[in-house]
């Protein structure tokens, strides 16, 4: 190890070890306090003309990446460019420095908090604008405070993402080409960001320790997403030859356990492109439809047109199967400006989920709507559920709205412990469950799921989670009501046998897990799942859970074998 060689620990997110130099995410742009004035002593038109220096700053950068890209990408980066320069925007703050003598940054974003309210005032197009008016804000004033521009920045090369913490909807649109690693300061195991690197396929580690004073722009890191370390500045020779990870079980299209039971093997997916993957990837369906990418991002909810698309594309790409659309999961990790409340201290025990839509009635019922369109005449066989549900009542008012949009296959997902433990009232109206681990085990235990801090207690494998997922399995047994798994549990091949052995009807991963769990099931006969399923329940704690399960399994290469 050479003298600047630093290994930092963090918590494996997403498998796979690779290399390459950092790129850092510059955090997000807060809000300069308000009432913050120019001192008495101070140049108050100095500090104003820096306005229009920091602006023209701006532009210029803008115009040089619209400059490097084509098509609609270089027209909206034009348009942007352009609010850089808008003379009402620049006239007004400038006129806050000199009359009300805020600092230039306070200047700023107070006047283009009231461009960005005209915009969303006047609706429809215009509303979408506001958006790019909240872009340039953040930009000048990260450049008026000695700030890098916020945003990912862009680069022509690969790259090892470094941040803070990556928003679910920056995550979403990495490009899988440039992108080699993963490597936050927060987040949690199951937190969207480690979803999508895995989904991604790439190698993620968060919670990193230090990460933020060790790491500069450049800087070669090794990444290990089966340890959870981040090797800075390697000695020469220590950088993994092969980026990729190695080579996994394909998936031949069927989920059968050793006797030839049949358990669908679904994929979790949240665009049309994750889609068309899933079903290349041999998916028997999709157990899991996360909508929320066709509303991240926004300021206005997409149009019923809109999402009538984008779900079509979705359905088509899996004509004669089953696809399970979740309505929209807004709120604790993806806040939505037009539907979620900011002021809420503990977002994941807020109005997030369904629970939005009593607030916000009407775009659950657009989203139904869109739903039910999409899916006449796509061919597939589409179910609907909804996240977040802990009362029999909300149950059944979501399965009520749907039937009233003609879709007639309503179920809920199971992810709040209230909602396992009244899973029979609640299946004797819903066609289905789909249990959502990766909530269910955040609160069941009380671990927040973002934070790495409390990650060990967040494990599928802790028995009080297994005690929930085996009482909605046997609730929906007991009323002939399909109960599946659709969280990240199912991707651990032995764990996967457990729920088989619970009672999951079927189960859904990514696409790129499929494979290993079909080999991890393929080992175990019905009877194996169940007797590994009892050892599991039984078992006081997560680790001699795992363990009971792994003894009553036949042995798998597809296994966790280390904790
Ligand atoms: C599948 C789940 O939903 P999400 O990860 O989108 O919250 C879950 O909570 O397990
Ligand atoms: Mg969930």
């Amino acid at each position: 190890m050479s003298a600047t060689t630093t290994v930092l620990p963090g918590l494996p997110a997403s498998p796979g070890r690779t290399s390459g130099p950092a790129l850092r995410l510059p955090d997000p742009v807060l809000e300069p306090p308000a009432g913050v004035r120019v001192p008495p002593s101070g140049d108050v038109a100095a500090a104003a003309a820096r306005i229009a220096d920091s602006s023209h700053r701006v532009r210029a950068a803008l115009e040089a990446d619209a400059a490097r890209v084509e098509g609609d990408a270089r027209e909206i980066l034009q348009a942007t460019a352009a609010i850089a320069a808008d003379p009402a925007l620049l006239d007004d703050a400038r006129r806050r420095v000199l009359e009300e003598h805020l600092v230039p940054e306070r200047a700023v974003w107070e006047a283009a908090a009231e461009v960005a309210a005209m915009f969303e005032a006047l609706g429809g197009v215009f509303a979408e604008r506001s958006h790019d008016v909240v872009d340039v804000r953040n930009r000048i004033v990260a450049d008026l405070t000695g700030r890098p521009a916020p945003g990912l920045p862009a680069c022509d090369h690969a790259y090892v993402l470094v941040a803070g913490d990556l928003a679910p909807a920056l995550a979403a649109t990495l490009d899988r080409a440039r992108v080699r690693a993963i490597v936050t300061a927060t987040g949690g195991p199951t937190s969207h960001t480690a979803i999508i690197a895995r989904s991604l396929g790439v190698p993620a580690v968060v919670s990193v320790d230090g990460l933020v004073a060790a790491v500069h722009d450049g800087d070669v890191l090794v990444v290990d997403g089966d340890a959870g370390t981040v090797t800075v500045r390697p000695e020469a020779g220590d950088e993994p030859a092969d980026l990729a990870p190695a080579g996994a079980p394909v998936f031949a299209g069927r989920g059968l356990t050793a006797d030839g039971v049949h358990v669908p093997l679904l994929a979790n997916v949240g665009t049309p492109a994750e889609a068309l993957a899933a079903a290349a990837a041999g998916a028997e369906g999709i157990g899991l439809y996360r909508t929320e990418s066709s509303f991240l991002g926004r300021t206005l909810a997409p149009s019923v047109e809109e999402q009538v698309a984008t779900y079509r594309a979705v359905l088509e790409a899996f004509a004669g199967r089953t696809v399970v659309v979740r309505t929209l999961d807004a709120g604790a990790q993806q806040r939505l400006p037009f539907l979620v409340d900011h002021g809420e201290d503990n977002p994941a025990l807020g109005v997030r989920g369904l629970r939005t839509s009593a607030a916000h009635p009407d775009l659950l019922e657009d989203q139904l709507r869109a739903v039910a369109r999409a899916a006449d005449g796509s061919g597939a066989d589409v179910w609907v559920m909804a996240p977040m549900v802990a009362t029999v009542e909300e149950s059944d008012r979501f399965v009520a709205l749907c039937a009233a949009q003609g879709l007639t296959t309503a179920g809920v997902m199971v992810e709040v412990p209230s909602a396992a433990l009244v899973a029979g009232p609640i299946l004797e109206r819903a066609a289905f469950a789909s249990v959502g681990t990766n909530d269910l085990t955040q609160y069941t235990m009380a671990a927040d799921r973002s934070l790495g801090t409390v990650a060990t207690l967040h494990d599928p494998w802790q028995p009080a989670v297994l005690q929930l997922v085996a009482l909605t399995c046997a609730a929906g047994t007991a009323r002939g009501r399909p109960v599946g798994v659709s969280g990240e549990a199912a991707v651990d091949p032995a764990l996967a046998c457990v729920l088989v052995g619970l009672g999951a009807a079927h189960l859904s991963v990514r696409p790129n897990a499929l494979g290993p769990v079909a080999a991890g099931l393929a080992r175990a006969t019905l009877e194996q799942c169940r007797a590994a399923a009892a050892a599991a329940l039984a078992a006081p704690t997560a680790e001699r859970a795992r363990l009971a399960a792994l003894a009553a399994l036949p042995p798998a290469e597809t296994d966790v074998v280390a904790a």
